[in-house]
């Protein structure tokens, strides 16, 4: 299975700004999360449109939280988090959607892949300044995550370039990076570098 890097967006950009990262550094990434809570459905909409207008391919797309967008804009998929529709709701519903999930223990990540979730998120394995007073999940849970499901799962939190081998030991399928990517001085080259990171010694990247 192919490891995949995913970009999170993080909320605090402009339009103006968030596009014209995603516009860099979509080439080196599988999946670019618009993870924007406190924009509305416009606002969420002409993102996508000003990406797409730009060439970022649709199936680079996924819409957090907000299955309407998603399904209008018809992009790669949809990520739920724990306050988001249930994930069987969604996939009966739009069973064309890649559903992703994002999990914080073993008994939530076997439920959602039951409901029918394509892939997992676990975290966050590091601490965070996304999570601030709480304890990180650590290497150890997310093995057994990995263990513990047949779906592909990705590390969430406090991802960064050092990192990554030790993330990939655990069976886990990708990262999963916001303020790595987005609030990197130069995104383009953070986005470079993960992808050699990732696949180093897999035949992968030459
Ligand atoms: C134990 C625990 N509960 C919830 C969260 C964060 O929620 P999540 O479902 O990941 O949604 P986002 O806010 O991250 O989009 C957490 N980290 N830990
Ligand atoms: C959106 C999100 N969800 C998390 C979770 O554990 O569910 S951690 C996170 C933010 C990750 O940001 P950064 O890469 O800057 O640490
Ligand atoms: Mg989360």
């Amino acid at each position: 299975m192919k490891r995949e890097i995913h970009a999170i967006s993080t909320g605090r950009q402009s339009i103006e700004s968030l596009t014209t990262i995603v516009e860099e550094i979509h080439p080196f990434v599988d999946a670019i999360h618009i993870r924007e809570k406190s924009k509305t459905a416009s606002e969420i909409y002409q993102i996508v449109q000003k990406l797409l207008e730009n060439e970022v391919p649709l199936d680079k797309i996924i819409i957090n939280d907000r299955v309407d967008i998603a399904y209008v804009c018809k992009v790669q998929g949809i990520h739920l988090a724990h306050h988001s529709l249930p994930v069987y709701a969604v996939k009966n519903e739009f069973p064309g959607l890649r559903i992703g999930y994002s999990c914080h223990s073993l008994v939530e990540a076997r439920k959602a892949e039951k409901e029918g979730a394509d892939y997992l998120f676990f975290g966050h394995v590091y601490a965070t300044t996304s999570k601030p007073g709480l304890p990180p999940k650590g290497l150890k849970q997310l093995k057994n995550i990995c263990r513990g499901v047949n779906v592909p799962v990705l590390a969430i939190g406090g991802v960064k370039p050092s990192n990554i081998p030790d993330i990939l030991q655990t069976g886990a399928n990708g990262i999963v990076l916001m303020s790595g990517i987005f609030e990197a001085e130069d995104p383009k080259g953070a986005a470079n570098d993960l992808v050699k990171k990732v696949n180093k010694g897999t035949g992968g990247y030459t």
